[in-house]
């Protein structure tokens, strides 16, 4: 009996009541782990869709968003799913023939249809915004302007999504859309980080908008917008100059140099050997250009290349007015810019240009670039046709020249970027795989996806908490054993004792 007593007192695991609490141990952590684990995993994602349409001067493209569907306040989640280009120009080509504005959308429409799930149609929003090539439109026929829209609006109508209306964008929501873009999409805006500034430059317009510290938003309030989000004040400046995208700014270099009417033109800005005919109605039918037409033209001109950065930038610099400002400063034109600051994203064509010609790399001196320029506008056209074209558009080869002057005597002329300051822009097309440009900043607004107030978050992620529970867990089962270890042999003892 002693015997018996003294082994059961030497080994008090073996009792079936310690066996039983082990196991009951065992199971109760196990279950506290697992619905630990079930009850924070992330539910099988369900995702919300939301489509903007950017009806821009010299094309259509359509985007579709995606977030998670629990998801709507977070930063950084809104992702472009899919985005298709309208084959054809812009909207505002077809104002002699308004319907065709609206069929020209129904092959992206199709397309969204069958990116987004079908049961999701119905909810989608769906939003189309035009930009300066409507608004220069409306300025030249108001009523034409109306039939375009009426036409795209009978389109985007009959689609299965939740339409939300078509309309023309101010400059100031183009240029203040496109920054909410770039600093959601780098997750600048949640995290209260120094912001990027934005540049877009478009066919009709071009937009700069960036946050400058300590500058008096009362000097011109036209150019001004004041933001709350995530709980942090924005003061941005922004400004869109209309009639400087690069397609409207080439028609004001040739309009520049055709005011005697003459029947040749020798254009520093394009490549030597080239020769092109073109009429004077076409180059004088925008707004831009309409009041310079010289009288008793003649109907055409041929159009010559002479390939000489330096003349190119001497002509693109006259297009500028340096001279008139009412304010402290300004950038041209009278307009009020206060002083640059912060990193700069360059999107749309300061990209398509800067990257094709290769000079995306503004860590180069100025005069590199400059350089480098100056002998890419003095290569041949034959060479350049031999090289690139079946590649690359003719029109858009023809253009590079004329365009990457504009864009540097634009920077650092127009806006002021010194030879310090230009190392400050990236040429940028996408961050995170989301295309830079207004549509995704105009969505977020639209749905009211980016709150004023911070979004109260849980203290630990979910992967934190579950790894602290279960930790928390085995030292609570290993306690319990080393208690029942060190206590059971005197409990047991006790027990025998009574
Ligand atoms: N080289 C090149 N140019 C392009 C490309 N896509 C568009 N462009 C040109 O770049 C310029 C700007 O294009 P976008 O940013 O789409 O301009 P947009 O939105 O139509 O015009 P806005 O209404 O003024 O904003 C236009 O002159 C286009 O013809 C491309 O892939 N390569
Ligand atoms: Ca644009």
């Amino acid at each position: 009996m002693s015997a018996q007593r003294e082994m059961k007192e030497k080994k008090p695991w073996h009792t079936p009541l310690t066996i039983i609490i082990t196991v009951i141990g065992v199971i109760a952590i196990v279950a506290l782990v697992t619905v630990a684990v079930l009850q924070n995993r992330p539910v099988p994602q369900k995702y919300k869709y939301g489509i903007v349409l950017d009806a821009g001067s010299s094309h259509t493209a359509l985007y579709i968003y995606e977030w998670p569907a629990e998801k709507d306040n977070n930063t950084g989640r809104v992702e472009q799913k899919h985005s298709c280009k309208v084959k054809g120009k812009g909207i505002s080509s077809y104002a002699a023939e308004p319907e065709k504005a609206g069929t020209s959308l129904i092959d992206c429409m199709r397309e969204a249809e069958l990116q987004v799930p079908t049961k999701r149609h119905r909810e989608t929003p769906l939003y189309l915004g035009a930009t300066a090539g409507m608004r220069l439109l409306k300025i030249e026929d108001s009523a034409a302007s109306d039939k375009v829209f009426q036409a795209v609006e009978q389109t985007l109508q009959r689609s299965p999504f939740y339409y939300q209306g078509a309309r023309i964008l101010t400059g100031q929501e183009e240029g203040a859309f496109g920054w909410v873009t770039v600093n959601y999409l780098d997750d600048r805006l949640k995290q209260g980080l120094e912001t990027t500034g934005a540049l877009d430059l478009g066919g009709a317009s071009t937009q700069i908008s960036f946050v400058s510290r300590n500058y008096d938003i009362s000097e011109s309030p036209s150019n001004s917008v004041t933001f709350r989000l995530y709980g942090n004040d924005y003061n941005l400046y922004t400004h869109s100059f209309l009639c400087y995208g690069k397609d409207q700014v080439l028609k004001k270099a040739l309009a520049h140099q055709t005011q005697s009417g003459p029947t040749k033109v020798q254009d520093p800005c394009f490549h030597p050997g080239y020769s092109v005919k073109r009429d004077y109605a076409s180059l004088y039918d925008s707004p831009c250009v309409s009041d310079m037409k010289p009288k008793g033209a003649p109907s055409e001109f041929t159009h010559i290349g002479e390939g000489n950065f330096s003349q190119c930038q001497e002509v693109v610099k006259s297009l500028f007015n340096f001279t008139a400002c009412t304010y402290s400063r300004c950038s041209f034109d009278g307009v009020f810019q206060p002083p640059l600051q912060g990193p700069f994203g360059a999107f749309s064509a300061y990209y398509f240009v800067m990257n094709f010609l290769n000079l995306t790399d503004t860590s180069f001196p100025l005069e590199t670039v400059k350089k480098n320029l100056a002998n890419y506008c003095a290569t041949p056209w034959n060479e350049l046709k031999q090289r690139h074209l079946g590649r690359v558009k003719e029109k858009y080869l023809a253009e590079y020249c004329f365009s990457g002057t504009y864009i540097l005597t634009l920077l650092t002329e127009g806006y002021n970027f010194t030879k310090e300051k230009f190392s400050d822009i990236k040429f940028i097309k996408e961050i995170k795989g989301s295309d830079a440009g207004w549509t995704l900043g105009y969505m977020l607004n639209l749905t009211n996806m980016i709150p004023a107030e911070a979004p109260d978050s849980p203290p630990l992620p979910h992967a934190g908490y579950v790894s602290i529970v279960t930790v928390i867990a085995i030292l609570l089962f290993i306690l319990l054993i080393l208690c029942l270890r060190s206590i059971w042999p005197r409990c047991s003892k006790q027990q025998q004792i009574v």
